[in-house]
Formats: structure tokens, C-alpha cells, sequence
């Protein structure tokens, strides 16, 4: 059986959980259970700490893993990322008091607190820079009005905690971030281990189904290249006819967030009965 770890709390669990549901997996039963076996699939959940998860998976305890990638990064692991999931996207960044840093050489000798210290590290020594690192588990951004910390450097979103902390970010980003999915032994693909691919087929058609829509209209043949031309699908459009021979139904794949855009375009060039269709499950 394929051993998978998946967070158990914080930002990344609900999601992850989704999102293997949607992909067909057994989920928890309730917020206590560790360990579900999905006996039909032929694979083993671990309901694990995030910020562990690239310790067991590195360590070739479990074989695959999802967490973010700054944990990865930050924890050392010889675990390996497989791809990028598309949630939990945000920037790891160093942040202080408005004006006081202009970029990272600024931190010589000063005092910075993370709960990524391991990523931290990494960075400043990347750039020649000495730093004390302070590590703290959480609300980093307290850590430089309490006085424990001249700067911080940790997970910006929409930036709302550090205004409210007075801070600004400085310098360039240290990583852009999402939550991934890993593995130990990459094989020659990364997806090598039994039920692996499948896993990774599976939430690849859960993300196209959350980031795609299907956008069907009639149109006029003569107009048909101006609209292939607005949204041309993911391999070709689907062009079927129609009971009136001078007009054809047309069927596309368009990003989600793209679908007004598109919808107007459309109508632009002649397009009629536009309508769009949210993807329940795919295999692209
Ligand atoms: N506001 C946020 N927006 C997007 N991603 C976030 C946000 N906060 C944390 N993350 C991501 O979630 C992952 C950390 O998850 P984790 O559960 O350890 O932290 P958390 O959600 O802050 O939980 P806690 O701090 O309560 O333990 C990291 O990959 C981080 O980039
Ligand atoms: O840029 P923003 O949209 O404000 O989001 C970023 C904040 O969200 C997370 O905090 P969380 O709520 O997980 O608390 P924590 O600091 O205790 O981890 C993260 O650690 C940042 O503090
Ligand atoms: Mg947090």
C-alpha cells in the first residue's frame, strides 16, 4: 500500500482533505483519527504535523507527503517536490519597521525572528549575511514591537497581519510558496512508486476541475476562426453542427477566472447561448 501523510491541522488540512476527496479517497471520519486505511484504493493515510510531514516522507517512513514547500524547504529533508498544488500560495518574505531595512545585507548582526529558521539560514547565507536567528512557533509578527526581534521574516498573504504589526516587507522575496506534493526516491519521473502515478493523475484532475470551466455556444461557421481565436479549448475545441447548417455548437476548456472576459469576447464576434459549465472530476 502507498503510505501518504497529509496535515493533520492548520492552513493546509482542509484543503488537502478536499482535495483527496474529490480525487475519490477515503477521508477522516473526525479530527481524531491518524491513520485511514483505504483498503479499495490500495493506500494508507497519515494524518501528521505539516511542518513534520518532510521529515517522515525524507526519511522514507511514508512515501509521498503533501505540505507546503516552505516547510520542505525549511526542514532539510532530502524529500523532493513532485509539483506544486495550487493552494495555500504565499510569499515568504523579511518584514521590519517601515523605513528601517532596505534589503537583506541590512540584517548584519541584527536580531530576526522566523518559525523558518532552517529557510532563513539558508537565504542570508546565501547573501554573506551573519544574522542571530530567533525561532519562535508562531504570530511572528509580535516579535519586533515585544523587542525580542529587530526584523522577522515569515508567511505574507495579504499582508494584513504585518500592517497591523506597523512592519513592512523589505528586500526581495525569500520563496513563493503553495502547497506540494512529495516524495523520497524519485524513480526516473518522480512518480515511480506503486499507486503513485495515480494518486498524482487523480489530484492533477481535481486541480483542472477547480481551475477550468466548460464554456459552450452556437455560432455562425463564417465566424467561427474569430472565436477559436478568443479561447481555442485545451487540445481544440469541440465543433459539432448544427440543424441549420450555416451555424455549429462549439465547446471549450477555459481558466475559471478568464470566463467573463472570455463570455463578452464571445458575444463580440457573434457568439449566441453562451453557457458555462463547472467540471465535476477530470483526467487531462
Ligand atoms: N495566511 C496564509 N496564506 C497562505 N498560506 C499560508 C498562510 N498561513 C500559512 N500558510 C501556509 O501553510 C503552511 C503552514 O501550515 P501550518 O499548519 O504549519 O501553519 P499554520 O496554518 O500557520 O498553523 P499553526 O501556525 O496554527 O500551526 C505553510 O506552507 C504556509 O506557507
Ligand atoms: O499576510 P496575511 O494574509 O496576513 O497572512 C499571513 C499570516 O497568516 C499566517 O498566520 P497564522 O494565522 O497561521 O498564525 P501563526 O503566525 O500563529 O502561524 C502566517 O503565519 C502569517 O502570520
Ligand atoms: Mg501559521
Amino acid at each position: 500500500m502507498l503510505k501518504i501523510a497529509v496535515p493533520n491541522k492548520g492552513s493546509l488540512a482542509e484543503t488537502a482533505a478536499q482535495m483527496l476527496d474529490e480525487a475519490g479517497y477515503r477521508g477522516r471520519r473526525d479530527g481524531k483519527e491518524l491513520i485511514v486505511v483505504d483498503a479499495r484504493n490500495e493506500v494508507e493515510f497519515f494524518f501528521l504535523r505539516p511542518r513534520d510531514i518532510a521529515t517522515y516522507v525524507g526519511s522514507g517512513a511514508l512515501d509521498v507527503g503533501i505540505t507546503g514547500r516552505d516547510l520542505l524547504l525549511d526542514s532539510g529533508s532530502p524529500a523532493l517536490e513532485i509539483e506544486g498544488l495550487g493552494f495555500a500560495r504565499s510569499t515568504f518574505r523579511f518584514a521590519g519597521p517601515a523605513g528601517r531595512f532596505g534589503d537583506a545585507r541590512d540584517l548584519e548582526g541584527q536580531r530576526v525572528a522566523s518559525s523558518y529558521t532552517g529557510l532563513v539560514e539558508q537565504h542570508l547565507a546565501q547573501h554573506g549575511v551573519t544574522a542571530e536567528l530567533v525561532r519562535l512557533d508562531g504570530a511572528v509578527e509580535s516579535a519586533v514591537r515585544l523587542g525580542v526581534a529587530d526584523a522577522v521574516a515569515d508567511v505574507v498573504e495579504t499582508g494584513a497581519t504585518l500592517r497591523a504589526q506597523g512592519l513592512e516587507v523589505f528586500g526581495e522575496p525569500i520563496l513563493e510558496s503553495e502547497a506540494v506534493l512529495i516524495t523520497n526516491d524519485a524513480g526516473e519521473h518522480g512518480t515511480d512508486k506503486p499507486g503513485l502515478a495515480t494518486l498524482k493523475r487523480r489530484l492533477d484532475g481535481v486541480i483542472v476541475a477547480r481551475d477550468f470551466v466548460l464554456v459552450d455556444y452556437d455560432i455562425e461557421r463564417s465566424r467561427l476562426d474569430a472565436a477559436i481565436g478568443i479561447a481555442s479549448g485545451f487540445e481544440s475545441a469541440t465543433v459539432s453542427p448544427l440543424h441549420d447548417p450555416d451555424w455549429v455548437a462549439v465547446r471549450v476548456m477555459v481558466r475559471s477566472q478568464e470566463t467573463n472576459q472570455i463570455m463578452d469576447a464571445l458575444a463580440d464576434v457573434g457568439a449566441r447561448a453562451i453557457i458555462v459549465t463547472n467540471i465535476h472530476a477530470a483526467r487531462i
